[in-house]
Parts: C-alpha cells; structure tokens; sequence
C-alpha cells in the first residue's frame, strides 16, 4: 500500500481512515472550491477534487507516490443542496427542512497519485423523526450542527432522531471507507 495522505480537517474524516487501520499523514489545503454542477453527487466529487488537487500541487518529486485522498459532503433535500450552516437561524432552517423527512446524503472522494486521478461518490438515504420546534433548538444549542452539512452529526445527539437510514453509515458521517479501501487497491 502507497502512503496516503489525507486532505482534510474533519476530525471524523480522520477518525474512520484510522477505524480501518490505515496510517496516513493530514495536510489541510485551504483550496478554493469551485461548482459547475447542480447535481449533488457532481458536486461532491468536484469539491473533492478541488481538495485533493490543492494538495496534490504542493507535494514535492519524492512524495509522487504518496495517494493524496480529498472528501466532501452535502445533505440533498428535493432540489436543495446544504452544506454547513451560516449560523443558527440556518441551522433551525435546515434541521426544520429535514425533520419528518426523508433525504440524502452524499459524500464525494478524490484520490490523486501523481498522473492518475479517481473521483467517485456514495449517497445514503437518511429518514428523521418528526422534531419539535423546541427540540429543534435544543439540539442546536449542543453546538453540534455548526461544522456539519445538513446541521447534523448522525454519530451524536441527533441519533435519537433518526428512523432510518439506506445506504453506508460511513458515507452520512463523512467518508464512505468501504468504497474508498475498494479503490484505493486499484492504487496498488
Ligand atoms: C450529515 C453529516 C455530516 N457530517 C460532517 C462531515 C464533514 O466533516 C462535514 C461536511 O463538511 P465538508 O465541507 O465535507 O468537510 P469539512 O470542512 O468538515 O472538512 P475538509 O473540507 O477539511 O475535509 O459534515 C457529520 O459529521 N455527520 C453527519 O451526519
């Protein structure tokens, strides 16, 4: 296996490459993220791109064949796209959008090593229990949301509200590590 490094400051990111036991180094890029797309899996994997490319860039010769692994997230409600909310008010917005509903989650990835390039993503169906407005605010005020796309973290509080989910646990929470470990041995 490559050594790989992780374009990313997501500390959940950080912790399920670790959950699979893989040894990585992180180098956070403040790259700009650019979207064309209004498809939330297109816009996943660009944004992802952009990371990883960002990183990619400033690698030294010797470090060619280290894999440089960028990850994005968003919450997809009909034909809405959310990413982290603005502030507060955003955030009763989106969690108000999502409770009692059902809606998507997906998470774009880009690996980069040297001349190759993969970008591929993963989306998860997510259904909420319907929320009061006071539990609403109750849950904004664990200061949860504000880091996260959608203004949830399945894997804390908000798992009480939570009725079902389809798809990968992993891709919801930021980096869908079953898909990435089958593409990462194509890496060889
Ligand atoms: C929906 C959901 C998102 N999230 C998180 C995953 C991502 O960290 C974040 C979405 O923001 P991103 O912009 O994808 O990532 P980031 O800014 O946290 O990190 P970086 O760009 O440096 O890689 O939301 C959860 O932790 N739990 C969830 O249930």
């Amino acid at each position: 296996m490559k050594k790989l490094i992780l374009a990313s400051g997501s500390p959940r990111r950080r912790e399920l490459l670790a959950q699979i036991g893989l040894e990585f180094e992180v180098i956070v890029s403040d790259a700009e993220e650019i979207m064309t797309s209004t498809h939330p899996g297109e816009v996943v994997k660009e944004l992802s791109s952009c990371k990883a490319s960002a990183v990619a860039l400033t690698l030294s010769d010797e470090q060619r064949d280290v894999v440089v692994i960028g990850s994005d997230t968003v919450v997809a409600q009909e034909h809405r796209i959310l990413g982290k909310p603005k502030d507060e008010a955003d955030a009763f917005q989106m969690i108000q959008m999502l409770q009692g509903n059902t809606h998507q989650v997906y998470t774009g990835v880009t690996l980069i090593c040297g001349e190759k390039k993969t970008s591929f993503y993963e989306k998860s169906d997510v259904s909420v229990y319907p929320m009061t407005e006071e539990e609403i605010w109750e849950y904004i005020h664990t200061g949860e949301p504000m880091d996260k796309a959608g203004a949830y973290g399945i894997q804390g509080y908000f798992a009480k509200y939570i009725r079902e989910i389809q798809g990968e646990y992993t891709t919801i929470v930021g980096l869908p590590v079953g898909r990435l470990w089958h593409e990462l041995k194509k890496f060889g």
